[in-house]
C-alpha cells in the first residue's frame, strides 16, 4: 500500500447496513481530509438483495476487487426471507473469512460511557473485554458440507492446530497492548467446551503451548456454559477471550447486550494479509428504513480499521484519525446522545451531526 493513502472495498449489503454504511462514509471522509490521509472507496454489489435480483449473492467480480483493496469495509448482509435452495441465508460475509484466511474475529465490548449497560453492579461501567471468535473453522468449518437425508442432519466441528496457534498467539499479543496502553496485567482466557468434546481437549492443549511463549501474560480456560453465565455475572473480570466459532458467534451478541446492544458492537476479521470491519450486528429488518439505525457499531469497527491501517505501515495519521473517531464516539455519547436502541429519540443522521461535531464540524 501507498503510505498515507489506501484503497477501501465497500460492501453496504442489505438492510441497516446500507444505513450505517452511509453515515460511517459521511464520518471518514472529512476525518481522513483533517488529518491528511488517503481513503478511496469503490462500493461493491453483493448480498440478499443483489442475490433475490440477480441469482447470484456474491459476484466473483466484488470478491476480487475486495481481496485487492487494502482493507475492506462491510455495513451487513442477509435478509430472514430471501435463502437458498437448502433453506440457508446467503452469507457473503463467511465467503470473504474462508477464501481470506481471517481467522481472527476480534469483537471488543466496552462500556460506553452514557450509554447504559444492562447491569446494575458499578462496576459495569468498567466493562471492557475483547471476544477472539475463530472465524474460518469450529462448527462454521461445515457450512454447506453438512449431510441432511429424510431422518437426520448432520454438521461436523473442525479444529486446526494451524489455526489454534494463529488464534492463540494473535489472542496473547493483543493481551500485551492493551496491558501496555490500560497498564495492567494482561489476561487470555480460552472458551472451550474441554470437558465433553476431545476436539476442545486438543484445542486447549494447543493453546497452552501457546501460552508458554508468553509469561508475562496471565493464562486460563472456561467452559462455554459457565462463561455464558460469568458474563452476566462479573463480565469487568475479564479481558481476551479466544473461542471456537459458534461459541464466538453466539457470546458476541450477549456480550453486546451487557453495553446497549448490537448498535454498539464493533467488530474486525482479522487475518495474515487481509481484513473485514464490519459491525457485529445484522441486517435488523425490524428497523431497517427507518432512519433510526445506530452507527455506532460500524463507526467503532471503522476505526478498527484505520487501527489495523497503521499497524500495516499505512502511516501515523492512520493511528491518530483512528484514536480521534474513538473518542468522538465516545464524547457524543457521553454528551448526551441517545440512540433509539437505548431508549432515546436520535436516528442515524443526528449520530452522524454528534460525532462530525465532536471531530469540529
Ligand atoms: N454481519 C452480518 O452481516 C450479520 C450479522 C448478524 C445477522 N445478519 C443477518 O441479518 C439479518 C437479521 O438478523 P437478526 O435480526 O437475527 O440480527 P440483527 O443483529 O440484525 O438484529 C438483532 C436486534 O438488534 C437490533 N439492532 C441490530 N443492529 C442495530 C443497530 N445498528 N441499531 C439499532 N438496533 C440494532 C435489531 O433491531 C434487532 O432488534 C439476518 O438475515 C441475519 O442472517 C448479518
Ligand atoms: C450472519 C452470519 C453469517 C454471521 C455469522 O454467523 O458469523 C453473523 O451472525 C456474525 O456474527 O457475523
Ligand atoms: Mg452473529
Amino acid at each position: 500500500m501507498a503510505s498515507n493513502s489506501v484503497r477501501i472495498a465497500v460492501l453496504p449489503g442489505d438492510g441497516i447496513g446500507t444505513e450505517v454504511t452511509e453515515a460511517t462514509l459521511a464520518v471518514l471522509d472529512p476525518l481522513a481530509r483533517r488529518h491528511g490521509i488517503g481513503l478511496s472507496t469503490e462500493a461493491l454489489p453483493a448480498g440478499a438483495f443483489h442475490y433475490q435480483a440477480t441469482g447470484d449473492a456474491f459476484p466473483e467480480a466484488s470478491f476480487r476487487a475486495a481481496e485487492s483493496a487494502d482493507a475492506i469495509l462491510l455495513g451487513a448482509m442477509g435478509w430472514p426471507g430471501i435463502r437458498q435452495a437448502d433453506g440457508t441465508e446467503i452469507a457473503p460475509q463467511l465467503d470473504l473469512r474462508f477464501r481470506l484466511g481471517l481467522y481472527a474475529g476480534v469483537r471488543p465490548v466496552r462500556a460506553i460511557p452514557g450509554v447504559p449497560v444492562a447491569l446494575a453492579d458499578p462496576r459495569a461501567a468498567t466493562i471492557d473485554f475483547v471476544l477472539v471468535r475463530e472465524s474460518t473453522e469450529g462448527l462454521f468449518h461445515s457450512r454447506g458440507k453438512g449431510l441432511v437425508t429424510q431422518d437426520l442432519a448432520e454438521e461436523t466441528l473442525r479444529i486446526t492446530r494451524a489455526t489454534t496457534e494463529k488464534l492463540s498467539r494473535f489472542s496473547f499479543r493483543l493481551a500485551e497492548r492493551r496491558a501496555a496502553r490500560l497498564g495492567r496485567a494482561g489476561r487470555v482466557t480460552l472458551v472451550d467446551k474441554a470437558n465433553v468434546f476431545r476436539a476442545f481437549a486438543f484445542m486447549r492443549a494447543v493453546f497452552d503451548e501457546v501460552a508458554t511463549e508468553f509469561p508475562g501474560v496471565e493464562s486460563g480456560h472456561h467452559y462455554v456454559d459457565a462463561m455464558a453465565l460469568d458474563l452476566v455475572r462479573r463480565p469487568w473480570a475479564y479481558d481476551v477471550l479466544p473461542t471456537e466459532n459458534m461459541f464466538g458467534d453466539i457470546l458476541s451478541d450477549l456480550a453486546a447486550g451487557l453495553v446497549g446492544g448490537m448498535g454498539f458492537s464493533p467488530s474486525a476479521d482479522i487475518g495474515d494479509e487481509h481484513a473485514v470491519f464490519q459491525p457485529a450486528h445484522g441486517t435488523a429488518p425490524d428497523i431497517a428504513g427507518q432512519g433510526i439505525a445506530n452507527p455506532a457499531a460500524m463507526l467503532l469497527s471503522a476505526s478498527m480499521m484505520l487501527d489495523w491501517l497503521a499497524s500495516r505501515g499505512a502511516g501515523q495519521g492512520f493511528a491518530d484519525a483512528a484514536a480521534e473517531l474513538d473518542a468522538a464516539v465516545d464524547a457524543a455519547f457521553a454528551g448526551g446522545l441517545r440512540t433509539t436502541d437505548i431508549g432515546g429519540g436520535d436516528g442515524t443522521a443526528a449520530v452522524v451531526r454528534a460525532v462530525q461535531a465532536q471531530l469540529g464540524g
